[in-house]
């Protein structure tokens, strides 16, 4: 009796398994360079032309998903090897590629494709004749103005030029991702952008490290608050204790690193930013770039390869093309064409972005020859981890001062403060942004926020979570969240902030681990493993293995240990948040709600 065998006899034949992952590799490699070299050439010259072959390709991608895990849902898993399994897994699990009507997966690729062309091209007139966009000149007044009325004025206009312009875009989206990912069995998109860290208590985890980092973000913000305060006067700042959303130096408050001049504890000592160093030695985009990537081969890492250099596009174009100017690292799928974009300009924060992408790129060029299911971060949050686990060696005063661009190396306690100030004006700053983004996007997935209350929760979590508040009323109209690049730049398989949350932990995790691993015995803000080796080595082992197994595998080869720890962050920061609890006494905190106007 054939009573129980089900309808599809399930292939369980070895040879015919190895030629279904080799077929799949080999043509997924092809179209995937295909679709990522239309991408790219979008990317660099924002055409309608370009948009429609990119687009035309898009779609031969996802059929290309939805057959191969369609045809791998023939064979019999039960009798792989774990690997095998995993390859498998990771083949059916295609993301909004499954959705196989193709009038709503065009429309979906289409939305997203168009959001993120309105925040690359969105503009902000400062006067009837001049019209400028978000990178160099905007980025460049929140960084430096300190004119409150001017401030408000590009923070406002950048909202109605980007966020205001795709407002109505977003619901459709959000509708038509659930739609996609429910064909996989998610509930909602949020639910399927969980599942890329493998852990079920992965929201959970994420609290606890926010919850645990939270009392140095209260105390940073209380004492930025204050030097605000005598800066911009308090009649700016409500009772609630907020701070106004446009005065951190950074369109989105993410990072405060920009005000350090004003912030500095003792500002007669060295601040430790090089930007004017760099100037004055005429570093371009190019040498930056060279700098960053000779520290890489100091560890024996991997070299950025020719079609890098030949490739790349670290300047804007000067020729008047619209380009997505937001930097980013591209991995062309054929293990040789690896790039980065980046319209870098030369200062401190372009130099430490430089080297955030090229840790992409080394991830990108150490697991190469995984297949391609496995190339991909150990989760989202290692890959986002690697450069900057770097920079934490890079921007230390020994390593500015050995390669040229800080005079002299710190001397005393004080110059030590200021040094932990600037890092945890980037570091600690941004903790509490990578944590609320996502809490905003798994609500609206889940359906928890309604269209007409995206804006204003949007706001609720920003003054809930950063003690921030919008200088200026919002109005139903506007949509604030599409006024941050990685909302309408949605990559359809990461790209969600709280892997940057997950980052901000977890590169101290490895900072502290290959510290460790060189034999380094100081205090851990002040480790330069350049040089090293050893420490390389032990990063390779890590890289190399992509996504072949979970991350907590990935983990214990890093630190020993399987899971995120936010120790190493607050040993790194200790002698700061001592600091600033003495600066602070009680003037600490802030109302959980927006103040009202
Ligand atoms: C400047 C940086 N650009 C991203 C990044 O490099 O992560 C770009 C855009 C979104 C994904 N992406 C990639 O390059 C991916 N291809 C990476 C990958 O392949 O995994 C960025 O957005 N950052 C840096 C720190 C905080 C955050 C921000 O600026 O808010
Ligand atoms: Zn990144």
């Amino acid at each position: 009796v054939l009573a129980g065998v089900s309808s599809q006899v399930l292939i369980n034949d070895s040879q015919a398994i190895q030629d279904f992952l080799l077929d799949y590799n080999t043509r997924a490699g092809l179209i995937a360079y295909d679709l990522t070299e239309a991408t790219w050439n979008f990317n660099t010259n924002l055409t309608d032309y370009n948009q429609n072959i990119t687009l035309d390709k898009q779609l031969k991608w996802d059929q290309f998903l939805q057959e191969a895990a369609s045809n791998a849902t023939g064979y019999d898993t039960s009798v792989m090897s774990e690997a095998d399994k995993r390859q498998f897994h990771i083949i059916k699990d295609i993301g909004i590629s499954a959705q196989t009507n193709e009038t709503k997966l065009k429309r979906l690729n289409k939305i997203l494709s168009d959001m993120e062309s309105i925040y690359s091209t969105a503009k902000v007139c400062l006067n009837s004749t001049n019209c400028v966009p978000l990178d160099p000149d905007l980025t460049k007044i929140m960084a430096e103005s300190r004119d409150y009325q001017l401030l408000l004025d590009v923070w406002k206009g950048w909202s109605d030029a980007s966020g205001r312009k795709m407002k109505d875009l977003y619901p459709e989206y959000v509708e038509l991702s659930n739609e996609a990912v429910q064909l996989l069995g998610y509930t909602d998109t949020g639910a399927y952008w969980r599942s890329k860290y493998e852990t079920p208590t992965f929201e959970e985890d994420v609290l606890g490290l926010y919850n645990q980092l939270r009392p140095l973000y209260e105390q940073l913000h209380a004492y930025v608050r204050r030097k605000l305060k005598a800066i911009y006067g308090s009649d700016n700042f409500p009772a609630s204790g907020h701070i106004p959303a446009h005065i951190l130096g950074n369109m989105w408050a993410q990072e405060w690193d920009n005000l350090i001049k004003e912030l500095s504890p003792y500002p007669k000592k060295p601040t430790f930013d090089v930007t004017d160093e760099m100037i004055r030695q005429n570093y371009t985009a190019l040498k930056i770039f060279q700098t960053a990537d000779s520290f890489f081969q100091s560890l024996g890492l991997i070299p950025m390869p020719p079609e890098f250099w030949n490739k790349s596009v670290f300047e804007r174009p000067a020729d008047g093309r619209e380009i997505v100017c937001h930097a980013s690292a591209w991995d062309f799928n054929n293990g040789k064409d690896f790039r980065i974009k980046q319209c870098t300009v030369v200062n401190s924060k372009d130099f430490n972005t430089a080297h955030h992408e090229m840790g992409h790129i080394e991830y990108f060029l150490q697991y190469a020859n995984q297949p391609i299911a496995f190339r991909d971060g150990a989760n989202p949050g290692f890959h986002e981890a690697v450069g900057d686990t770097i920079s934490l060696s890079v921007n230390t005063p020994e390593h500015m001062y050995a390669i040229g661009l800080l005079k002299e190396s710190i001397e005393d306690k004080k110059s030590d403060i200021n040094y932990l100030m600037s890092m945890a004006l980037e570091k600690i700053a941004f903790l509490p942004f990578g944590y609320l983004i996502d809490q905003w996007r798994w609500k609206v997935f889940r359906g928890d926020i309604t269209p007409d209350k995206y804006n204003e929760e949007w706001w609720n979590l920003r003054c809930r979570y950063q003690g921030i508040f919008p200088p200026v009323a919002r109005s139903s109209d506007d949509f604030d969240p599409g006024a941050k690049y990685h909302i309408p730049a949605n990559y359809p398989y990461i790209s969600f902030l709280s892997s940057y949350f997950v980052s901000f932990v977890i590169q101290f995790q490895f900072h502290k681990a290959l510290c460790d691993e060189a034999g380094y015995k100081g205090p851990l803000h002040r480790c330069d493993i350049y040089n090293n080796t050893k420490a390389g080595k032990k990063l390779s082992d890590m890289l190399q293995l992509g996504r072949s197994q979970p991350w907590p595998v990935a983990m214990k080869i890093m630190t020993g240990q399987t899971k995120m720890d936010a120790q190493p962050l607050m040993d790194y920061f200790k002698p700061l948040i001592n600091f600033l609890k003495k600066e602070n006494g009680e003037d600490i905190g802030w109302q959980p709600n927006c103040p009202s106007y």
